[in-house]
């Protein structure tokens, strides 16, 4: 495959010292009727990285992807793009491409002529917008579908058309709106897969919104969780995992075990907790303010143990096998610790509890994370 003019070096061609990529988002706030839809906001997104914007619908996710954009104006702060100030800049000449949920293609436009639309407008001539469109066709694996309507593609086939198009004129950022959420469950896995790579080969910059957290974590480099008009906490996919910073990145993020506690000693980045009878040790989380606190531990780091509490674990609650269920690759172990369902997801090979056995619920100190009680806004 020939990717000579689509990949890019980052860095290759701005005057600015910035990374060619680069979008910086300062104090960028926006209201409806007084309401804040996006509180201001910050953010720096790195040449050349998959980046996501990941929140429940509502949080302002499409409002800060549309005025990265240009469709929408805020009423305040700083948007630089590769270090230049595009704050008033109109969207076409901010050299960026666009997909979203509805593939927005022309209709009486082949495949081909779809992707060629933006080189003919720009006035790109003849044999170099042949070669771009050849190029594309082959970047979105759509070789032998170039002469064909859109209406005679698949809904996942469409959508590589419609990333084909955006990233025909090198566009400077990729802006994805929920681009895979017309797609069926497996089509969507394989898509993002594609879109996943497009991005790599391309070497472009991408903002993603989805509320699909499973798709958030395949696709992105970082993300930012939104809730209520803010990002809440940023990160790469595993630190936001592990380290939620409060309830709401911890039980957005996947499946998760709450026990509250109280913070009773705090020593550098250790904190010790009393879980009811349990004193436990965790890392400590600089965003908590106060002592309430809530213990947070994915299933699969829940161990079941006996009395005994082997060295380098410590129990966190007791409990009652309430349920076993086998789901292939685990099995998923329902618990009632102490007034508190639990879920614990076990290897399949692993000794099976049955109904009503009695266990400790054994957790190790650095995999217990700590979240203020109440969720934190800002
Ligand atoms: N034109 C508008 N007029 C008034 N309020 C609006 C308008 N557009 C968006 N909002 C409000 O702004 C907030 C953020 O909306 P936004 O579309 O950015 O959320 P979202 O996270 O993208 O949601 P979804 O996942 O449902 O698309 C919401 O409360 C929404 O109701």
């Amino acid at each position: 495959m020939t990717l000579s003019t689509a990949r890019r070096i980052p860095g290759d061609d701005t005057t600015t010292g910035a990374r060619r990529g680069e979008v910086l988002v300062s104090s960028i706030g926006l209201d409806y009727n007084g309401v804040p839809a996006l509180a201001d906001t910050d953010l720096h997104v790195h040449a050349g990285e998959f980046f996501t914007l990941l929140g429940p619908s509502g949080s302002g996710k499409t409002t800060l992807l549309r005025i990265i954009a240009g469709l929408l104006d805020p009423a305040r702060g700083a948007l630089h793009i590769d270090g230049m100030d595009v704050t008033r800049t109109p969207t076409q000449k901010r050299d960026i491409g666009f997909v979203f949920q509805n593939y927005a293609l022309f209709p009486h436009l082949t495949v081909a002529e779809n992707i060629e639309y933006g080189l003919k407008v720009r006035k790109i001539p003849g044999a170099k917008r042949a070669a771009r469109v050849a190029e594309m066709v082959e970047l979105v694996a759509l070789g032998g579908f170039a002469e064909r309507y859109p209406s005679q593609l698949s809904g996942g086939q469409q959508q590589r058309v419609a990333l084909g198009r955006a990233l025909a004129q090198n566009p400077r950022v990729l802006l994805l709106d929920e681009p895979l959420g017309a797609l069926d469950r497996g089509l969507r896995e394989e898509l993002g897969a594609e879109v996943r790579r497009i991005q790599q080969e391309s070497n472009t910059t991408a903002v993603y919104v989805t509320h699909d957290q499973e798709e958030a974590f395949i696709l992105s480099d970082r993300m930012g969780v939104m809730r209520d008009g803010r990002i809440c906490q940023l990160g790469t996919p595993e630190q936001l995992y592990r380290e939620p910073k409060d309830l709401f990145v911890a039980k957005f993020l996947g499946k998760t075990n709450l026990f509250s506690g109280r913070i009773t000693g705090l020593d550098g980045a250790r904190a010790t907790v009393q879980v009811g009878a349990h004193e436990l040790t965790a890392r400590a989380n600089p965003a908590i303010v106060g002592d309430d606190v809530v213990c947070s531990v994915r299933p699969e780091q829940l161990i079941l143990g006996g009395t005994e509490v082997p060295a380098g674990l410590q129990r966190i609650s007791e409990a009652v096998v309430t349920e076993v269920r086998f789901l292939g690759q685990r099995r998923s172990i329902h618990l009632d610790a102490e007034g508190v369902a639990c879920t614990a997801d076990l290897d399949p090979a692993a000794s099976v509890p049955v109904v009503g056995d009695r266990v400790s619920l054994l957790v190790r100190p650095g995999e217990i994370a700590l979240v203020a009680a109440e969720p934190e806004h800002g």
